[in-house]
């Protein structure tokens, strides 16, 4: 029994930190991680424990089961047999967990464990990295439910390439993982025995770069290319003296200079097991 005298209800979205490496599992396995209330609630609930906790430098967000992420649960979404449907509960805080994703200062890796669909591709696109083994496929299947990919074309349209998204968004047609790949929607497709390794290589990189220097790159990949090239060259001019003179630039020029690793703070933080 909890505090309340109730019995504690399990959550759908487990949190567990190693080497500074935050996993972030969905667990829905039943419903192949549809986006229900409470899995949303649980994952915003986790991403906001890694960004707040100081020793989590890297975000891995992954899933248990074949399906990375089923996209909007649909048994939510249908109102009930002879009602109108009222609202949409996926709406309510699928948006801020994807804001919380894009705009994190921390690089997130998206660790597909398998398939993914409509809503979860939102995901996979909201985060920098995405993995997954060369066996999964995908599909934005939501005009073929007669929806639209409203909420997942924030993301999704800034990783596509424009002629894959019609494509794909306006057929609703699965693909497989090495095409996924080609147009933009995965960092790399792997064979499964290799998906934790490739992980785990991307983390270990992201984990030897400035902390600050890796939430201001993040920013400069989304926001420079919409710059006109001479107020981009004069800002960035400002912003690349200004790293040079951080106590985190000159931390990075003396460990080079004498040939040590750099000491970035924070730290890497304490492991801690699965919650
Ligand atoms: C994912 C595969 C390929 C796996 O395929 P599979 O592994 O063969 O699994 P399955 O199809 O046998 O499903 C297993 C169980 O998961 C359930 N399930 C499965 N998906 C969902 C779901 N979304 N919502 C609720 N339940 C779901 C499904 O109903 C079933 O439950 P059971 O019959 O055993 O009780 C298949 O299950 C599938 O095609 N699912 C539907 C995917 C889909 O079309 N999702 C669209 C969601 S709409 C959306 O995301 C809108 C949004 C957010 O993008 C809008 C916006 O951006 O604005």
């Amino acid at each position: 029994m909890n505090r309340d005298g109730g019995w504690p209800v399990e959550r759908l979205v487990h949190k567990e930190v190693s080497g500074g490496i935050a996993t972030i599992t969905l667990d829905s396995p039943r419903n192949r991680n549809a986006l229900s209330v409470r899995l949303l609630g649980d994952l915003e609930d986790r991403l906001d424990w890694a960004l707040a906790e100081e020793g989590v430098r890297v975000i891995v967000l992954t899933g248990t089961g074949p399906v990375f992420c089923a996209g909007a649960d649909l048994k939510e979404q249908r109102a009930e047999p002879g009602g109108d449907a009222h609202g949409a509960p996926v709406t309510a805080s699928f948006p801020e967990i994807m804001n919380m994703i894009w705009n994190s200062p921390k690089p997130v890796i998206c660790r597909l464990n398998g398939t993914a669909r409509a809503g979860g591709l939102g995901l996979v696109a909201a985060c920098d990295f995405a993995i997954a083994p060369d066996t999964a496929s995908f599909a934005f299947t939501e005009v073929r439910l007669g929806v639209v990919p409203a909420m997942i074309s924030v993301t999704v349209l800034r990783r596509l390439d424009p002629r894959a998204a019609a494509e794909y968004l306006l057929t609703g047609e699965t693909f497989g993982a090495a095409r996924a790949q080609e147009i933009g929607l995965l960092t790399r497709a792997v064979p499964a025995e290799e998906l934790d390794a490739t992980v785990a290589h991307y983390a270990d990189m992201l984990l030897r770069g400035g902390p600050e220097a890796l939430a201001i790159t993040k920013q400069l990949v989304r926001q420079v290319p919409g710059l006109p090239v001479e107020e981009g060259m004069r800002r960035m001019a400002e912003l690349s003296a200004q790293r040079f003179t951080s106590a985190e630039g000159q931390e990075g020029i003396a460990a080079f200079m004498e040939k040590r690793p750099a000491s970035w703070i924070p730290r890497p933080g304490e492991t801690s097991g699965p919650e």
